[in-house]
This record gives structure tokens, C-alpha cells and sequence, in this order.
């Protein structure tokens, strides 16, 4: 492997911050794939003809797409996977026993590695329990968070990312429930076994979409103390209003000031979970090159876009890495 772990690169070069992918789902819809469906951005590689057929097209836009990421400035790289749960695909596509879904990522991996090549980082996109019905905005969990079986809703992407080498680190994105986050954070090297890291869903606001504050998810994290599963690398936000981000950082970075912090805003766009569109009212009060140093002062070590952000999006941030970055 001619990269090394992602993990390791952190820590052993403190100052370093890495530029992220943007919005792999809504990049797509751009390109001409029609993602309003129930598995969402990975519903490209579920149809047969993706894998058979050479010429296939969203074949070709999938890899043009990580082609202008990687030409923008990418190091890591998400596969395009938030709504490929068991759950999601089982119930909504032809694809309805665990081995033929084991099958279903291990392509999807592979052939996300032979588009970004082997020297960038590949991240295995993990979306929420609330994707499948499209709670991740608002946290509702329904009248008892706390005894959704989140292990059975994961587990089984979870195993399979674990045991795929192509990837190098996990991430749970756009969590929007403390209890949900909580059950993550409890599980142990036996279940998540390469490092990985967890954006979460923050209301403008400055709240978990549940109401919890991020303070309170910061003091629960330092509790955990020696239990915290050592593959846990990074915390931040993802897929968050894109002018009040950097506030969310900075409050986990006061409460957690060693933890390394992530941080990847949509658009500033609002979904419309019934239509499954984006609104157009984009509201930028700041800029990228302000968010970056805000988020680069306040502990991120990985930025990059979420939806509705595009490569252009990820070529201003990386040159906003390289002169904020030390
Ligand atoms: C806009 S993405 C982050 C979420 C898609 C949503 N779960 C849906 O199914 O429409
Ligand atoms: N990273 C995901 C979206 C998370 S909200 C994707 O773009 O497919
Ligand atoms: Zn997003």
C-alpha cells in the first residue's frame, strides 16, 4: 500500500489538515443520475448494467466525478454509500440477501479505489439509522430513540467496511440523535476496527437536530475516557448550514481541544425531504476562505463540502487549506 494510515498521517504530522471530497450524491444528480429514490446517491450501482456493461454510463459519471474531485484537490475520498444500509437496499431494490449485499459493497469499494488510485485515502460513507426515512434534518427518532437497535441497522455495512483492506477509515455521517451517537461510541475494536470518525447533524442554531447542545455530547465523550474505542479519530460536523459551521466547531473544540475535528457544510441550501429537491435560497454570509482558517484554528484536520457542493467548492478549499494550513 503505498499511503499510510490515515490515523497515523494525523497524528504523526500535527499541523497537517486534508481536503475532503464534496457532495458525492448531489455531484452526481448534477451529472445526470436521478438520486430522489429510496437508497438514494448509491442507486447507480444497483442496477446490473453498471457492473456488466463497460460502456455503461453513470459507470463513466461516477468516475468523472472523482476525477474532478481528485483534480480539485481531494486526498480523501468518500465511497457513495449513505443510503446502502442492509435496510435501504434490501427493502428497496433487487438486492434482498446479505451476501448478495456483502457483494454489492465489496464492488462498490473496489471500484471506487480503482477510480481515485492508490495513493489517496478512501472513506467508507456510512449514513445514519434516520436516512432510511429521511429524519436525519430533524432527529426524530420516534417515541423511544433509546431502544432502536442500531447495531442490527449497521451492522452488517459495518462488517463489511471492516474487513475491506481498499478502505481506510469509516465515517457515520450526518448523526442527528445523541442516542444513536451514544450507541456508536459504545461500540468497541470487536465491531469497528479500522479508524473511523462521526459528523454530526447540527441545527443552525448550534444543537444536535435533537436539541442536545454540543457541549453536553463534548462532556459525555470525555467520560467515556479509557472505553472509547482507540479507532475513534475524528468528530466534527457534516452536512450543516454553511454560515454558522464554524461556530459548531468551535464549541467542540472549547470542550474537546485534542480531539481532532472534521468538518464538512452543505451548500446552505435546505432539503425538502418530500420532494427530495434542495431549495435555491443559498445563503453564503461567509466565505470558504474565512470557514477554513475558522475551522483550521479550531481543531479540523479534514474539511472538505457536503451536498449541493461541487468540485469548484473543493478546489477553493484546498487552496484555502494550503495558506491557512502551517
Ligand atoms: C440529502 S441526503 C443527505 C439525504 C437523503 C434522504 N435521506 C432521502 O432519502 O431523501
Ligand atoms: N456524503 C453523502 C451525503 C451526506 S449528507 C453523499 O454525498 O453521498
Ligand atoms: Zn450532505
Amino acid at each position: 500500500m503505498s499511503r499510510p494510515s490515515i490515523k497515523e498521517y494525523l497524528s504523526s504530522n500535527p499541523n497537517a489538515v486534508l481536503v475532503l471530497d464534496g457532495g458525492q450524491g448531489t455531484e452526481l444528480e448534477n451529472r445526470g443520475i436521478k438520486v430522489a429514490n429510496p437508497v438514494w446517491s448509491t442507486i447507480p450501482f444497483v442496477n446490473e448494467s453498471f457492473w456488466s456493461d463497460p460502456a455503461s454510463s453513470d459507470r463513466q459519471i461516477v468516475k468523472e466525478m472523482y476525477e474532478d474531485f481528485l483534480a480539485s484537490g481531494a486526498q480523501a475520498l468518500m465511497t457513495v454509500t449513505y443510503q446502502a444500509s442492509f435496510k435501504s437496499v434490501s427493502e428497496n431494490t433487487v438486492i434482498k440477501t446479505p451476501d448478495a449485499y456483502v457483494e454489492l459493497l465489496s464492488r462498490i469499494v473496489a471500484f471506487s479505489r480503482e477510480c481515485i488510485g492508490d495513493e489517496k485515502w478512501l472513506v467508507g460513507c456510512i449514513g445514519p439509522w434516520g436516512a432510511h426515512n429521511c429524519s436525519e434534518f430533524t432527529g426524530e427518532y420516534g417515541p423511544e430513540p433509546a431502544k432502536i437497535d442500531y447495531l442490527g441497522y449497521f451492522e452488517l455495512q459495518l462488517s463489511a467496511f471492516n474487513n475491506n483492506e481498499n478502505l481506510d477509515m469509516i465515517a457515520f455521517e450526518t448523526i442527528p440523535n445523541f442516542h444513536e451517537l451514544k450507541a456508536i461510541l459504545s461500540w468497541d475494536e470487536s465491531l469497528i476496527s479500522k479508524p473511523f470518525c462521526i459528523g454530526l447533524s447540527v441545527h443552525s442554531h448550534g444543537k444536535l437536530r435533537d436539541g442536545t447542545s454540543l457541549r453536553e455530547i463534548g462532556e459525555y465523550i470525555k467520560s467515556l475516557g479509557p472505553k472509547l474505542n482507540p479507532n475513534f479519530t475524528l468528530l466534527g460536523v457534516n452536512c450543516v448550514s454553511f454560515d454558522h459551521s464554524h461556530n459548531m466547531l468551535k464549541e467542540l473544540h472549547e470542550v474537546l481541544p485534542d480531539l481532532p475535528l472534521i468538518a464538512y457544510p452543505n451548500s446552505g441550501e435546505i432539503y425538502d425531504t418530500v420532494q427530495k429537491v434542495w431549495t435555491s435560497k443559498k445563503s453564503h454570509e461567509v466565505t470558504w476562505d474565512y470557514l477554513v482558517k475558522e475551522y483550521i484554528d479550531n481543531g479540523a484536520r479534514i474539511i472538505g463540502g457536503c451536498c449541493r457542493t461541487t468540485p469548484a467548492d473543493i478546489k477553493t478549499i484546498s487552496d484555502s487549506v494550503c495558506k491557512h494550513s502551517k
